[in-house]
Order: structure tokens, then C-alpha cells, then sequence
């Protein structure tokens, strides 16, 4: 894992933009998005800049259960408020939540996937060392599956609802088989929260326990961290 130390979130997303910037010129087709507080930064560094992602598919990580994309809460809304509407992708797939028949749209986003190989595959990392939604005990081998959220990533995601109880507490994610099928990944974490979720990650036994963990044995990582997460390294 090559491991950037950085002062802040806005320097973090000055060094992830340079890495978008260099995978768009030498022509990167599919990239894997995600959502959460983490990446804001850069996607405002993209949507400031000239960069053109019309010829770009983009794969986002994951979908609450039960919100549409029209919730503000929903992924697929945060994604159209901080990238595409003012940056637009050939295609942009986002896990669908409101699906009559979740198993069917799992196996459809398979097959997306499968037909969209990520080539650079970003990442946070959730306080127990969740990526995606793929929380602690989810199979290395999985794909595309339905997520019982478990309470710490409820209560850590419930500041962005009005009320903690309108956390919704599934959600579909795609697995981690997919994640580390991305011929590049980077993960983002800033603070001190993401200090233990880090340490585990990087130095710690690769373990379902740890669900980033698995990133050990991916050959091209690439970790940008504030100090405070890196304090347990
Ligand atoms: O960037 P944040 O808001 O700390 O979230 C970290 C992780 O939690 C999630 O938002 C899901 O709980 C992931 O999508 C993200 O990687």
C-alpha cells in the first residue's frame, strides 16, 4: 500500500484530484465512486475543474434500501448534487434501493460491474473498517448483496438525517470480490475517528472482522490520510 500523509482534507483532495487527472489522461474508461463525507472535497476539486468525464462510466459502491434517488439522503442524490450535475459521465450507475426484487438487482449490478471493469475503484473507510457497505463478517468472496447495516454505521451516518430513527437499516452494496477486481483503488480517511479503522487496515491480520483489511493483498493501493488518522500507524 503506497500511503500519503497529508495536512487536511482540502490537501487530500489537491493530491486525489492529480491522481484522477493522470488516470483520465491515459485513458481510465470506468470509475468506481463512492459517497459519504469523506470525498466532498474532491468531487468539488472535479466539478471546479476542466476535466471532461463525458466518455467516463462511473460504478458508485452502494444505495440505502427504501430511498429513491429523488431523497436527499439517497446516495444516488448526493452523487447528482456533488458530481454530475455539473460534471456529467457517459453512464452513471448507482445501486438501486427501491427494487420490487433486491436478489434480482444484486445480480444485475453484477453484471454491470462485470461488464464495466473498474479501473479506479475510490474508497472511505467506515469507523469499524467497512467499505462500501461491506460491514465487519461480510465474505471476501462476496458480490452485490443486501446489507443489514450494523448499529455503528447507523448511529456514525445519522448525522446526516433529521432523526437518528430515519436511518434506514438496510442497504444494497457491492461486494468486496468487485471492490478488489479494480485494477486501481484509492482510499480517503480523515481524523481521528478512522485512526483504529486505519491502523487495523494497514497493519493488522486480513480478517472478515476488518473488511479493509483485504486491501493487504490488492497490488495497487493507494491510502491519502490526515496526521489524525494515521496517529495508530
Ligand atoms: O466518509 P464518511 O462520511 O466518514 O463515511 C465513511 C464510509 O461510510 C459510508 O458512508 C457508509 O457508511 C461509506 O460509503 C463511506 O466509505
Amino acid at each position: 500500500m503506497k500511503i500519503i500523509k497529508v495536512k487536511n482534507p482540502a490537501e487530500g483532495a489537491r493530491k486525489a484530484f492529480d491522481i484522477y487527472q493522470s488516470a483520465l489522461s491515459s485513458g481510465v474508461k470506468v470509475l468506481g465512486l463512492a459517497t459519504g463525507s469523506t470525498p466532498i472535497a474532491l468531487y468539488k476539486e472535479l466539478t471546479d475543474s476542466v476535466l471532461d468525464f463525458s466518455n467516463v462510466t462511473s460504478i458508485n459502491l452502494d444505495e440505502y434500501l427504501g430511498l429513491d434517488g429523488n431523497n436527499e439522503q439517497s446516495y444516488r442524490y448526493f452523487m447528482n448534487q456533488h458530481l454530475f450535475n455539473k460534471k456529467p459521465f457517459k453512464k452513471s450507475y448507482v445501486p438501486d434501493g427501491m427494487s420490487e426484487d433486491h436478489k434480482a438487482a444484486a445480480k444485475q449490478y453484477d453484471k454491470i460491474i462485470s461488464e464495466h471493469p473498474i479501473d479506479l475503484q475510490l474508497l472511505g473507510i467506515g469507523l469499524n473498517g467497512h467499505i462500501g457497505f461491506n460491514e465487519p463478517g461480510t465474505a471476501f468472496d462476496s458480490t452485490t448483496h443486501i446489507v443489514d447495516l450494523t448499529q455503528s454505521t447507523i448511529d456514525a451516518n445519522a448525522r446526516f438525517f433529521d432523526n437518528s430513527a430515519d436511518v434506514p437499516t438496510q442497504a444494497i452494496s457491492m461486494g468486496i470480490a468487485s471492490v478488489m477486481s479494480a485494477k486501481e483503488i484509492l482510499l480517503m480517511a480523515y481524523g481521528a475517528g478512522k485512526a483504529d479503522a486505519i491502523a487495523a487496515m494497514v497493519n493488522g491480520p486480513v480478517t472478515e472482522k476488518v473488511p479493509a483489511s483485504i486491501l493487504q493483498n490488492h497490488k495497487n493501493v493507494t491510502i491519502i490520510i490526515d496526521e489524525a488518522a494515521a496517529t495508530k500507524l
